[in-house]
């Protein structure tokens, strides 16, 4: 991608992400003139030979607003059930309007395990694309009615980074209320400036990143979650007004709207993608200063020699975090041993592997083709 090249029309694959501010109005029923802006647009991109995967927020609001709850639920079963209840009203929605432009919808509602089980993830995948196969707009949302804490995302920006390099597209659209990413919210400081675009997401970045307005979740502190995904996913990630009228046919024209994340020279492979933001870490293995350095600087593996500690209860196959003597995680990578095991073998040298567990299948502990450093 050339230096702030900002003309995305050979794109091919979109998502498309809503947040429950541009879907619902405050008091939670459905804003009909937003939803059936951005359907045309969507209809339009079609028509254009593209392919969008729309991930939609507003189940929980539009359960409120059926329901008549006074405000938004706050335990989960309530939330749950206001979901199932707005789940449905917001595909019936988004049926009718794609219909009339003669377009066809799935649903599909994915949870945290969707991503973080290799072989759901695989499974995830091939039903998406099969869907886009099929010229069909799949519409996806968080299972909230079964999607319990632990296994919740909880918002929808990082699950819609996760589907762009689920399905392999080019560019994330974060349509919210707002313009962009400003040096302050906007809300609480008029002053505020829109930034144009990211190359980097520094901690300074971070600062910038406030909470979420009255009704979304995650505000722009989870917008940049996702933008830092989609970037080590080689995806441009842009946030803009949903509200902005024709906003996507003119940020992929290359017009000077909304906040531009521009993708990282060194995309990850797809193994490395999965094991760095999907998958779920089972437990901490801690290294010293020579194995950082082999890590780090020498592309190398991580062997037993290397290893100081274990945190956790992992078997092969898991992924892990791997930690530096000061406490820092300087990668994630899928493990060759079980925490036991790496507990008995821990400081040895490779050939003494097979002496001390009675059988050696790998000489290293985290192979460096199943290790992604520079999270
Ligand atoms: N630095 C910032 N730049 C822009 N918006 C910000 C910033 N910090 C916090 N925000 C807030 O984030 C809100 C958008 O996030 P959120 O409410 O979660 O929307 P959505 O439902 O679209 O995901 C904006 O309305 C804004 O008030
Ligand atoms: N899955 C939830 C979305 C939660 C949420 O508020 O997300 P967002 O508006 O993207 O911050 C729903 O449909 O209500």
């Amino acid at each position: 991608m050339g230096e702030q090249q900002r003309n995305f029309q050979l794109f091919k694959r979109f998502v498309v992400k809503v947040g429950t501010s541009s879907v619902n109005h405050p008091n939670g029923k459905p804003n009909l003139c937003q939803i059936e802006g951005l359907v045309r647009q969507l209809a339009d991109l079609c028509n254009q030979g593209k392919e969008v995967i729309l991930v939609t927020s507003g189940a929980i609001g539009a359960g409120v607003g059926r329901l008549g709850l006074k405000s938004r639920p706050k335990n989960i079963p309530e939330k749950q059930a206001a979901a199932a209840v707005g789940q449905g009203v917001l595909m019936h929605i988004y049926e009718k309007i794609f219909v009339e432009y003669g377009l066809t919808v799935g649903q599909v509602l994915l949870t945290r395990e969707d991503f973080s089980d290799r072989r759901r993830f695989l499974n995830a995948r091939n039903a998406l694309h099969t869907l886009l196969r099929f010229g069909v707009i799949p519409i996806i949302n968080e299972n909230d009615t079964v999607a319990v804490d632990e296994i919740k995302l909880g918002e929808n920006d990082n699950l819609s980074a996760l589907v762009a390099g689920l399905v392999d597209a080019e560019m994330l659209f974060l349509l919210s209320d707002v313009d962009g990413l400003y040096t302050a919210d906007p809300r609480k400081n008029p002053d505020a400036n829109l930034i144009h675009d990211v190359k980097e997401i520094t901690t300074e970045l971070e600062e910038l990143a406030g909470e979420a307005g009255s009704m979304g979740t995650g505000g722009m502190t989870t917008k940049l979650q996702a933008a830092r995904i989609a970037m080590h996913s080689g995806v441009v990630t842009v946030i803009a007004r949903s509200g902005k009228k024709d906003v996507l046919r003119r940020v992929i024209a290359g017009e000077l709207e909304g906040t531009v994340f521009w993708p990282l020279a060194n995309k990850l492979e797809n193994k490395k993608k999965w094991i760095a933001y999907s998958s779920t870490v089972q437990g901490r293995i801690f290294v010293d200063k020579g194995a950082v350095q082999a890590l780090s600087k020498h592309g190398k593996s991580l062997l037993p020699s290397g290893v100081t500690g274990v945190e956790g209860v992992f078997e092969l196959g898991n992924t892990v975090s791997i930690v530096n003597p000061d406490g820092q995680e300087i990668a994630k990578g899928l493990t060759n041993y079980s925490s036991d095991e790496i507990v008995k073998i821990k400081g040895a040298q490779t050939r003494d592997i097979t002496r001390i567990l009675g059988h050696k299948d790998y000489d290293e502990v985290v192979h460096r083709n199943n290790l992604v450093l520079d999270l």
